[in-house]
């Protein structure tokens, strides 16, 4: 703020001066020695006031700037600082991978023949029709030994139930309902004595038709290419979907057994968990042999590639671990957590400041981890008002992929709906938007499996399906939607191909983006 006191001492100007606020600020020429006095102790009074306006303004102005927040929206894979609390997450994550091959390798349900003794006869004649794409095993080494896996990794049931009860919570709403893993569409491990499914739904594996790719509009469903087979049966199945509402500290209830140091006085040894008889961790660790058995039989795996499922590629995976991972002293490492499976319901809040080196210090992120299930979109909207800017992720290797929450939808198609209501929106037009194409790492394994991207969106024609090739397709679809449909035609667009699980590289995408949002969130409160 400018003072007036600077000319005080200035000698008597004459009052040819062209600027009017000048000229009236000039002392009266005809002033009197008391005028005069009056005057310069009025002048000096309003000199400390005004310095005293502007040292309240500076002070005010660092507390503003101190306290300010930059908010984001956005809904990458969170990441919490309690592992430990992340260890169940894992096991159920790796119990549902379980399940899914006891799924895959299970009889073919036939209501005339309910039993044990039909297991056995399958495997010495036809074997169970339950395989897709025509070619049917020919011979008893293709029947994997379902019962015999099914009966050793029992003690599984309990412990997968044990779990989902620890994580639901038992007091409060309906939402608690998303943390089971209901039974359709996957073995139900107590439903029978003898070891058989009641009645397993392969519905998800048969015959589905998937819907293909209709840019930017239109949901038209068309059938599924004999060549890229469904990979629906993973995301058909996901309806049984781990979710934890975000009203449950679920993290405080999980971080079960902290780990005290030492043991015994002067005895140096741990003591965690793993001394708790009841702890899951047992269970897991006598069945561990049996999983990784399981895993590497070479039946179940051509069991597998015949169902087209591709576990390694799907999330929560974690059966290329076991050993490490039902080990008794297991910890949960960062990349454990990072590739864990735990679906978002509600809108999760996260607060941050940033560190005392930073260029940016004194500044407080709020970061809104909304989920992006269907029937949690309702929830982002009062969000909208106060954000500075959005990461919207969208999963590009999901293109041969259905949504778990409607099967008739592709994923992508999803996404690129849902992205196209985001930039059109006439809220969020001041708001930077930054697109994450995800999962490339698996869209590049996808592709380089032979799975072919024209035979679910059409529109591909006889484009390579190379990585480069398809991913600049998508950046380019993707570029095209807000292009033509933001209400603001000049926000800049800021698109990354990403594999958000690979830290290193996510880091620097990070940066550059918190960089981007603080310059610009800054640059508008004219604070830079
Ligand atoms: N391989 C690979 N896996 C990823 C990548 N990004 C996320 N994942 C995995 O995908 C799974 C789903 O991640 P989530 O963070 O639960 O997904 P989300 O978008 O938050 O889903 P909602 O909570 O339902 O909205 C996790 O198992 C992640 O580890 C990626 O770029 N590559
Ligand atoms: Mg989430």
């Amino acid at each position: 703020m400018a003072t007036q006191g600077d000319h005080l001492s200035a000698p008597r100007r004459r009052r040819s001066i062209s600027d009017p606020l000048a000229a009236a600020l000039l002392p009266p020429e005809d002033e009197s020695p008391e005028q005069r006095a009056e005057r310069l102790r009025a002048e000096e009074e309003a000199k400390k006031r005004s310095q005293r306006i502007d040292q309240m303004l500076q002070e005010s102005e660092r507390q503003r700037r101190k306290r300010k927040t930059v908010k984001l929206l956005h809904a990458p894979a969170a990441f919490h600082a309690e592992r430990i609390a992340w260890r169940f997450v894992i096991y159920l994550n790796l119990l549902r991978s379980v399940r899914r091959i006891l799924d895959a390798i299970a009889p073919d349900p036939d209501p005339h023949m309910n039993g044990l003794e039909e297991v056995d006869e399958f495997e010495d004649t036809e074997p169970p029709a339950i395989i897709i794409g025509g070619s049917r095993p020919s011979s008893a080494y293709n029947n994997p030994q379902f019962e015999n896996y099914h009966r050793r990794l029992a003690p599984l049931i309990e412990l997968e139930t044990r779990l989902i009860q620890q994580l639901s919570d038992t007091d409060d709403n309906d939402d608690k309902e998303a943390t089971h893993l209901p039974s359709s569409g996957s073995v139900t491990w107590s439903s029978s004595g003898n070891g058989i499914p009641t009645s397993p739904d392969y519905g998800g594996d048969t015959g589905r038709t998937l819907p293909k790719i209709n840019i930017p509009s239109g949901s038209r469903s068309s059938p599924a290419s004999p060549t890229t087979p469904s990979t629906t049966s993973i995301s058909s199945q996901s309806h049984t979907e781990l979710a934890v509402p975000t009203s449950f500290n679920w993290r405080k209830r999980f971080a079960l057994g902290k780990i005290s140091s030492p043991k015994y006085e002067h005895s140096g040894e741990l003591q965690g968990w793993w001394e708790d008889p009841d702890d899951p961790v047992h269970v897991l660790n006598r069945c561990a042999p049996v999983i990784i058995e399981m895993w590497r039989d070479p039946a179940v795996k051509q069991r597998l590639s015949e169902k087209w499922l591709r576990l390694e590629e799907s999330s929560g995976f974690y059966l290329d671990e076991v050993e490490r991972i039902a080990a008794k002293m297991y910890f949960p490492t960062d990349e454990d957590v990072l590739k864990a499976r735990l679906k978002t319901t509600g809108v999760v809040e996260h607060t941050f400041t940033m560190g005392k080196n930073s260029e940016f210090r004194g500044v407080d992120w709020k970061i809104y981890d909304v989920g992006g299930a269907r029937p949690q979109r309702h929830a982002w909207a009062p969000y909208f008002d106060d954000v500075n800017a959005i990461i919207f992720l969208a999963p590009i290797s999901a293109f041969d992929q259905v949504l778990a929450e409607d099967p008739r939808i592709n994923r992508l198609e999803d996404s690129l709906h849902l992205w196209n209501s985001v930039i059109s929106n006439k809220l969020l037009s001041e708001v930077n938007i930054i697109l994450f194409l995800n999962k490339c790492d698996l869209l590049k394994a996808k592709l380089e499996s032979g799975v072919r991207l024209v035979h679910h969106m059409p529109a591909y024609r006889d484009r390579p399906n190379d990585y480069d090739s398809v991913s600049n397709y998508f950046r380019n679809k993707f570029g095209a939607v807000h292009q033509s449909n933001s209400p603001n035609k000049s926000r800049d667009l800021f698109i990354h191909l990403t594999s958000v699980t690979d830290t290193r590289r996510t880091r620097v995408i990070i940066y550059n983006v918190r960089d981007m949002v603080l310059t610009g969130n800054l640059k508008s409160s004219a604070l830079m």
